[in-house]
């Protein structure tokens, strides 16, 4: 079985959905071979539903359910054709928006965002009232109304996608904007483009409807559900429902049909939904088969060779190649601006957009980062500590919604298990009364609270590296040293590995076991941390570095607590 089909297996609403599209979709194909005939016969007028008038008939004696049954083919093919024009031009605009310069562009964007804002219903109506009434002026006019839509989330999604190693490396390769556009965008936006399509095919036929209800849709001597609903009216009102029964009918069951395909869709994409099944089944060899494999040097779980980030033509990073062993602790050092933030970025997957990359080897573990890689499988491989535990959290939601959302993300935990797990990661990172923590807002946890529960988070996926970028520059001192204690318990407990980044040579030297120097955007010398001294080091730089930190050699006296000792781990308590 394939991993989408499998994936699909177990979504009941989209199976659903499916059947009946397919049953309305024959009801196109055959009613109107087999039934105008009969639809278009003339019988006694407002007769009443009978065995031979299921139904009953119109003011012109018409049988109501068999010309429902016949409006089934045009009302299709106005609603796909209208879909159609909202898609395929939608997706045309937002790609090509994308590719324009980054001004004419933001122009492009701000344009679209107007045309979201305006009522697509109306939008419709003033397009028709230029084209006249008729069945193909409504389809242009309703498509046309949908085509923002459609190009904002393809702007969207492609600015997203866009950052990816792999476009970054095809366009330093030189290949053209259109066919990166073909070859690599399209394709990884097709999942959320077909979810959306689904639903606007469904908000399409109500508008359809709509406007042959008001008449200026489908007109005599042809017919569409809406024309048959706004036929329907006057008997409606004079108390003979029936008629409305059959296009009214067959509105709601092809809506329904297209809405829950969206939401399968939708289920089966996003793992949070659904109730996790796809996450909890399969998933994992269906990324193997997905996603690129590495084989990273002998001995080494990252393994980075000849980076290169650019900015236009300007190079930030050059060509620098490291490795990480399992369970190393490996800090970066540099003045500011040397690199260290952009060479963690780029290792997880989230350069800034406009920035370009290129490396003939990056890996960790047996993950190709250089190929497209499932976020899923890289957040479970790569987890990120940023400097300001402050703007990590969102502050309008309690700290446990937001540290469960990762484990319920990315592995498929439900509600409850991931409760508990998430209240045992707090406990690993001395976190005190981790179920009340849970409870509260970010702003009821002091720094050092928010920066282990982001390492709890960090750690709940059982990450195989941990980025930790100044993990600790905006807490004070004694907290510091706790976060630093707790970072290297995890990777002598867990064997994770740590890329460490700081502008503190003596936090590094106590907690690292080897050293990276950097120094405008190149790796000027690697050391093992023991050998950070003035007269180890080898290169100028690193010298004058050390030279310009001060009580170097002492740096266990600026960090209460440190260096850490297994043995002996110090409890701190938080309150
Ligand atoms: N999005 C960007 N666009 C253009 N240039 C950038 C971008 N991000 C960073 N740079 C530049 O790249 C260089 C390296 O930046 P980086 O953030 O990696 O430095 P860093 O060593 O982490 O510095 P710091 O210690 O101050 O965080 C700097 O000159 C910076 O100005």
């Amino acid at each position: 079985m394939s991993p989408r089909s499998r994936r699909h297996r177990g979504n009941p609403g989209l199976v659903l959905g499916l059947v009946l599209l397919g049953i309305v979709v024959l009801i196109a194909a055959v009613a109107p071979v087999f039934l105008t005939g009969e639809a278009d016969a003339l019988g006694s007028r407002f007769a009443q539903p009978s065995s031979g008038h299921l139904l009953g008939t119109d003011a012109a004696g018409h049988d109501v359910l068999l010309r429902s049954l016949v409006a089934t083919r045009l009302t299709l093919l106005m609603t796909a054709g209208a879909t159609a024009i909202a898609v395929a031009l939608g997706i045309l605009l937002g790609t090509s928006v994308w590719l324009m310069a980054p001004r004419a562009r933001e122009v492009c964007l701000r344009i679209i965002d107007a045309m979201v804002a305006f009522p697509g219903l109306l939008l419709a109506l003033v397009v028709a009232a230029v084209l006249g009434a008729g069945g193909s002026s409504v389809v242009i006019a309703i498509g046309v109304a949908g085509i923002p839509y459609f190009a904002r989330l393809t702007a969207n999604l492609a600015a997203k996608v866009s950052q990816q190693e792999y476009i970054q490396a095809a366009r330093l390769l030189g290949v053209s904007h259109p066919r990166i556009a073909i070859r690599h965008l399209l394709p990884n936006m097709a999942e959320p483009l077909l979810v959306l399509s689904a639903s606007t095919f469904a908000s399409t036929l109500t508008a359809l409807s709509a406007l042959s209800f008001v008449g200026i849709g489908v007109q005599s001597p042809s017919y569409d559900w809406g024309r048959l609903l706004s036929e329907a009216l006057p008997s409606l009102l004079a108390g003979r429902p029936f008629q409305m029964v059959g296009p009214a009918g067959l509105v709601i069951v092809t809506g329904l049909a297209a809405i829950l395909i969206g939401d399968g869709l939708a289920a089966a994409a996003n793992p949070r939904r659904g109730r996790g099944t796809a996450a909890r089944r399969g998933r994992r060899s269906a990324d193997g088969a997905e996603r690129g494999t590495a084989t990273p040097r002998e001995g080494y779980l990252v393994d980075v060779q000849d980076l290169w980030v650019h900015s236009g033509d300007k190079p930030l990073v050059k060509g620098i190649s490291f490795g990480i062993k399992p369970g190393e602790i490996v800090g970066v050092v540099g003045e500011s601006g040397s690199g260290k933030t952009l060479t963690a970025m780029s290792l997880a997957g989230l350069l800034p957009d406009g920035l370009a990359l290129g490396s003939s080897r990056m890996a960790v573990g047996d993950l190709d980062l250089r190929r497209p890689v499932p976020p899923r499988l890289m957040a479970e491989t790569v987890s990120l500590v940023y400097q300001d535990p402050g703007s990590t959290f969102n502050p309008a939601l309690r700290v446990g919604t937001q540290l469960t959302e990762v484990l319920r993300t990315h592995k498929g935990v439900a509600g409850g298990a991931a409760k508990r797990r998430m209240v045992e990661a707090l406990q690993a990172v001395h976190m005190t009364d981790p179920e009340r923590r849970m409870k509260q807002y970010p702003h009821e946890l002091s720094g050092g609270m928010r920066q282990r529960a982001m390492i709890a988070t960090a750690l709940a996926t059982e990450p195989r590296l941990i980025i930790a970028d100044e993990p600790t520059t905006a807490l004070d001192v004694t907290v510091q040293a706790e976060i630093l204690r707790e970072l290297r318990r995890v990777n002598s407990r867990f064997g994770t590995s740590i890329m460490f980044i700081s502008h503190d040579i003596g936090v590094v030297r106590a907690l690292c076991h080897r050293v990276i120097v950097m120094y405008h955007g190149d790796v000027v010398e690697e050391i093992d941390a023991a050998d950070l001294t003035v007269e180890s080091a080898r290169h100028p730089y690193t010298r004058a570095l050390l030279e310009a930190t001060p009580d170097i050699d002492s740096p266990v006296e600026t960090l209460p607590g440190m260096p850490w000792t297994p043995e002996a781990p110090k409890e701190h308590s938080h309150g």
